[in-house]
């Protein structure tokens, strides 16, 4: 049989009436930046692309020269996409509206232009995730406030991992479908459809070094994983870290597992490490459409209510049943105190 397309797989969805020509084509666009930003990144030192771009972020971070390019790629694409009416990303202070005289449309796209960054010079994946959202009704320029809308509103999600193969993950809320670049062609194809989460696993992703600096219940759960088959759990857990999000939980839909970046003293005052709006949202999306969970610790992610473009969250996702164990953790240490 003939391999399934990107293009080919969106046309089909919108005869069915999963998603509308507009929803349809602005996929398209950020389908045909992340290509770009494939090819940016496989340059690696040949392209001049590594290193630090000498600037900061609006979280106080230092910006990679791909960090700025990946943002440039992906606001440059969908500026003049025609099917948007605003942009937001973790490299802009604030949200963009698409200016009057630009072609416009209905949505409102967030964007991690590259995230993990960090593991560029070291040649390791790192990947770039999406949030599309409905402008708000009579919006024509909208500000930071018209994109604070929960989870629960996306229209669609997904992430594009750079890695050995550079592959899209998306999902319009049917599913969660992966699709493979082939590098001759120049086209995302479906390379395995409909992706399931394994409900239980034996393997978390955390990064261990933060363990003095974690609450109560985080080092309870934690201890329980780490007691094996003599502890509570009765089995033996894996653990694996990469710090890219994106390879994380690439992993986690390829295998199952439990991806957790949880509050600690260095972050408590901020909420959390990872952002809601461009990180844990469309990943909180992609996983439940493929039947795993995502939680604060204490909720479900998507239905956090946002108070800010930059916020962040603390995020326990993954496998259904292991997600549980992370909130029953915090529940009875609530019940407690
Ligand atoms: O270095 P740490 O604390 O392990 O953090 C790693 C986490 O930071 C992130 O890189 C996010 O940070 P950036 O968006 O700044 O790249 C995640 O992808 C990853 O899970």
């Amino acid at each position: 049989m003939k391999p399934t397309a990107l293009s080919r797989h969106l046309i089909e969805a919108q005869h069915q009436g999963h998603i509308n020509a507009d929803l349809r084509l602005l996929l398209e666009v950020v389908a045909r930046a992340c290509k770009s930003i494939a090819t940016a990144v496989g340059k690696g030192a040949l392209g001049g692309v590594l290193g630090d771009a000498g600037t900061g972020n609006v979280q106080g971070e230092a910006q990679k020269k791909l960090d700025v390019l990946s943002n440039e790629i992906l606001l440059e694409a969908n500026e003049w996409g025609g099917h948007l009416a605003g942009l937001a990303s973790e490299e802009m202070d604030h949200a963009h509206a698409i200016p009057n005289n630009y072609p416009r449309g209905n949505y409102l796209l967030l964007f991690d232009p590259l995230d993990g960054s960090s593991n560029i010079d070291v040649n390791v994946s790192v990947g770039t995730i999406f949030s599309v959202l409905r402008c708000p009704d009579g919006v024509t320029e909208p500000r930071d406030e018209h994109f604070l809308q929960p989870g629960t509103e996306q229209v669609a999600a997904g992430y594009c991992v750079y890695g050995p193969s550079t592959m899209l993950v998306l999902s319009f809320g049917r599913g969660t479908h992966a699709f493979t670049l082939d590098r001759e062609q120049g086209s995302f194809i479906l390379t395995r459809a409909d992706i399931r989460i394994p409900e239980e696993t034996q393997e978390f992703a955390i990064n261990m070094s933060n363990q003095r600096h974690w609450e109560a219940p985080m080092q309870a759960y934690i201890d329980e994983l780490l007691a094996g088959k003599t502890g509570p759990r009765g089995k033996d857990f894996n653990m694996r870290w990469v710090a890219s999000m994106v390879a994380d939980v690439h992993r986690i839909l390829t295998r199952g597992g439990v991806f957790m970046y949880p509050v600690d003293a260095k972050c408590r005052d901020k909420g959390g490490r990872l952002r809601l709006m461009y990180e844990a949202n469309p990943m909180a999306f992609i996983v439940e459409q493929a039947g795993g969970a995502c939680s604060t610790g204490r909720g479900r992610m998507l239905e956090v209510t946002p108070e800010a473009l930059h916020q962040r969250v603390p995020v326990f996702l993954g496998s259904k049943n292991e997600v549980a164990q992370a909130e029953r953790h915090h529940r009875e240490h609530d019940a407690r105190a």
